[in-house]
């Protein structure tokens, strides 16, 4: 079992990663002063539950604790309001209390949604995170909790750190290609902003979604996490650096919300925010990324690597003005100096329109 402790500057709490770490539930709610009879509410979806909240749930009613449910449909478009306000209902009806604890099991959905109900049920409750998926290395460090807008993706959320993450890599085998691959889009995205050593490794070692299994698969996860989790070490809030986790977002979560909700997985609008980011950057910096051949590398893990067909370029572009990172609707993009080395850029809209007319015709390049 790997164990970390995540740190931040209002919370430290623990980490465990590894197959069977939800056997070390018992133990950890006790070390986090939860006594026998504390109330729980696993938050899961549809797809998760019939998998494993059984073994969660007993889990936790042999510990002593008193456990109940609320399953909530699965993808991007639960991330809602509507489902929001049931979880608030639900946890009501079940008489939680400030003393009581949400679970979290399951993917990137559910850790936001979730998180975001214990974030503002009776002003703020505690959380525990239980990833079921690739991409949940990165949504269950560091506390960004939201649901979407139609308007805008992660548009109402807040800052709630967990009080543990308990990552049990055994639920990872039942988890479909298509989301193996929209997570590995964030381990792309962790090496890319801050470690050279692991882009080389992941180019030698991660040719196909085949390689990502067994040991190369945990050495992801565990990199994964420790990048995300010494960005936010320095800066919790997103007043500085954490914004460099932003990167291929800008774009990336324009496609989410114009396509809606679902129709690409996060990961997949990422990629496609990535390259397109990569674009950017030598377009500003007057220097090529060709010899790293990001768009063949992308395509060989089966990433879409262009703009989908029928998006209207000022669309996007508007979409990007209302991202989080802009100021007085001036676009912010996390761009790549060098592998490794990314930095937050004020972008024209004429440059910026350009460059997306630029992308939008090449058909994936780059
Ligand atoms: N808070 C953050 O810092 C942060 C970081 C990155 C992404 N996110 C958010 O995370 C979300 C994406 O998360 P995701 O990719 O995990 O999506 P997800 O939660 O929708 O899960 C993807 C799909 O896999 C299914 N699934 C989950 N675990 C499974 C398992 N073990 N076996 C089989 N099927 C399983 C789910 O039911 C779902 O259909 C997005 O909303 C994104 O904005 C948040
Ligand atoms: O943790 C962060 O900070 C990130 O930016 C991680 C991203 O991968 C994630 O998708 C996050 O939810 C985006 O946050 P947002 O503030 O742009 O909505
Ligand atoms: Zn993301």
């Amino acid at each position: 079992m790997i164990e970390r402790t995540i740190e931040t500057a209002t919370k430290q709490y623990p980490l465990l990663l590894g197959d069977g770490a939800v056997r070390a539930l018992p133990c950890l709610l006790r070390a986090l002063s939860c006594p026998p009879g504390t109330k729980m509410l696993i938050i899961t979806d549809d797809v998760v539950a019939p998998l494993y909240l059984d073994e969660v749930r007993a889990t936790l009613a042999a510990a002593g604790y008193d456990v109940y449910a609320y399953i909530i449909p699965n993808g991007e478009a639960a991330k809602s309001f509507d489902n929001y306000y049931a979880c608030q209902t639900a946890a009501l009806q079940c008489g939680l209390d400030r003393r009581s604890l949400i679970v979290a099991l399951g993917g990137g959905v559910v850790g936001d949604l979730a998180g975001f109900v214990a974030a503002t049920y009776m002003r703020g409750i505690r959380y525990i995170q239980m990833p079921t998926t690739l991409l949940a290395h990165d949504s269950a460090v560091g506390g960004k909790v939201a649901i979407n807008h139609p308007l805008g993706k992660n548009m109402i959320g807040a800052f709630h750190q967990p009080e543990a993450v308990v990552y049990d890599t055994a639920f990872l085998r039942t988890l479909p290609e298509r989301e193996l691959r929209s997570g590995f889009a964030e381990v792309i995205k962790h090496a890319l902003i801050r470690d050279r050593r692991f882009y080389d490794w992941l180019r030698a070692e991660i040719k196909t979604l085949a390689d990502l299994q067994g040991g190369k698969l945990a050495y992801c996860i565990e990199k994964g996490i420790d990048i995300k989790a010494s960005v936010v070490r320095e800066d919790e809030k997103e007043t500085g650096v954490r914004a460099h986790l932003n990167f291929g977002h800008t774009l990336g979560h324009a496609l989410e919300s114009e396509l809606g909700y679902g129709v690409l997985t996060h990961g997949e609008a990422v990629a496609v925010g990535m390259l397109f980011a990569i674009l950017v950057s030598e377009r500003l910096y007057g220097r090529s990324f060709a010899e790293h051949r990001f768009a063949e590398w992308f395509a060989a893990y089966g990433f879409p690597v262009s703009l989908p067909d029928g998006l209207a370029p000022h669309r996007l572009l508007e979409k990007m003005k209302g991202d989080k990172k802009a100021y007085a609707g001036t676009v912010r993009m996390v761009l790549l100096r060098e592998i490794g080395d990314v930095e937050v850029v004020e972008l024209e809209d004429d440059k910026l329109l350009a460059w997306l007319c630029e992308f939008a015709g090449q058909g994936g390049e780059r």
